[in-house]
């Protein structure tokens, strides 16, 4: 199938591709209303199978987010044309365009809307759908087979909170598509200047949105920074997401597309280490940060359950459960990603992944040893010390 010849593969412009509309995604909404964490079962003796044992293949999903001009189309143009096999399907949600899509819609001579397919000269399959919604992607599903990757390009000022937690909390999506990981470009060049442009009335950026959510950032447009600037980019942006890995890049060009495809961030959290900066210049953004909280291995049922209403406080309250009330209120934390290991004396463990306030966890194979739990959370207003003070009063109440 793969042509690979001397030609560079051409460039193709997403954004050009067919479109196709449906209602709009719900990009920049507000959390639903209602709550739900991910498994029924939770954490307590879990029998079902989780998805990491369904047979299903799911076709894998990786929004790609940043802010605006940051370099996402160049990303995806770069990943659509380089050699890797894989036959991908562009949805461009452009919620907050929505005139310029009613404008630019494809409509065939039935009145259906289509979607155009391209094929590229490195063979690969690439299907643009200028989406709006969940129907969209439903819709794409129904032409599974052309595509086996699917990448998602949002608008410069969307929140990737809604989108991502979307794959999790709609079932027929997420029988068939699994959510591979969050891929945040940014503008190294204009980032320092986009988080400090805090609106009026509001506690941080769109720009700390989409730092805070990603498993990868892609520090783009290097070229137009000293190396001096660069050192003090890199700090802001580990002092808000200190848990993704951060790749460096000149026009978004990511030389192995392995680091930022195929990742599985939501089936594994990897050893659990935060990268602060070196140097000892460590920045603290004071809207969203990093933290790592220490868990000791757990000796009951009873002490899981205790941890559970801890994470629940902290995601769905926004408060640290140990703190008398009139310390604190309601939305004083704000939790965007949650990553952790539990593990029990006995042997029995569990991942942990949240987005915002949805959780899942997912029992692990027993074997070797890996030492005590961690959780890392990034979001607003954590105040480290007093997380792990908390934390460990709150388990050691049903010791
Ligand atoms: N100098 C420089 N320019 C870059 C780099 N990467 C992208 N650009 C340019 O920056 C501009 C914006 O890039 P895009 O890829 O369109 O950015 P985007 O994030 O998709 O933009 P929006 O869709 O408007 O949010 C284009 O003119 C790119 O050619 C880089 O590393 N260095």
């Amino acid at each position: 199938m793969n042509n690979f010849d001397d030609e560079p593969p051409e460039l193709v412009d997403v954004h050009d591709v067919a479109q196709q509309s449906v209602p709009p995604l719900n990009a920049a909404a507000e959390p639903p209303a209602f709550v739900k964490y991910k498994t029924p079962e939770r954490m307590i003796p879990s029998t079902e199978p989780s998805s990491l044992t369904t047979k299903v293949p799911k076709v894998p999903i990786t929004i790609v987010t940043g802010y605006l001009g940051s370099g996402k189309s160049t990303l995806l143009n770069h990943i659509l044309t380089d050699q890797h096999n894989k036959k991908i399907a562009v949805i461009l949600n452009e919620f907050g365009d929505s005139v310029d899509i009613e404008k630019s819609l494809s409509v065939s001579s039935q009145g259906e809307l289509v979607e155009e397919w391209l094929e590229l000269k490195n063979g690969c399959m690439c299907c643009s759908v200028k989406d709006n919604g969940v129907a969209a992607i439903e819709n794409l599903m129904t032409k599974r087979g052309k595509f086996d990757y699917i990448l998602l390009e949002t608008t410069g000022v969307a929140d990737p909170g809604p989108i991502a937690n979307m794959f999790w909390l709609d079932d027929a999506l997420g029988s068939e598509i699994q959510l591979d990981g969050i891929v945040t470009v940014v503008d190294a060049s204009n980032i320092v200047r986009s988080l400090d442009d805090i609106p009026q009335g509001a506690d941080m950026t769109t720009a700390h949105l989409q730092i805070s959510h990603a498993d990868v950032i892609v520090l783009n447009k290097i070229d137009l920074v000293p190396e001096e600037k660069l050192e003090s980019v890199r700090e802001r942006v580990k002092g808000i997401n200190a848990m993704a890995k951060v790749l460096e890049t000149k026009y978004s060009k990511v030389e192995n597309l392995d680091a930022i495809l195929d990742l599985g961030s939501f089936e594994k959290v990897g050893d659990l280490t935060t990268k602060r900066p070196t140097g000892g210049r460590s920045f603290h953004d004071p809207a969203i940060s990093t933290v790592l909280l220490p868990l000791p291995k757990l000796t009951s049922d009873a002490q899981l359950e205790h941890l559970e209403s801890f994470i629940r406080s902290l995601l769905w309250e926004g408060s640290i459960p140990t703190l008398p009330s009139s310390q604190q209120q309601d939305g004083t934390v704000e939790i965007h990603r949650l990553k952790g290991r539990i593990v029990m004396k006995e042997g029995r463990r569990w991942i942990l992944q949240g987005v915002r306030e949805v959780y899942e966890s997912f029992p692990q194979e027993e074997g070797q040893d890996v030492g005590d739990g961690k959780i890392v959370l990034i979001g607003k207003g954590l105040d480290e010390n007093l997380l792990k003070e908390a934390l460990s009063a709150w388990l050691v109440e049903v010791d």
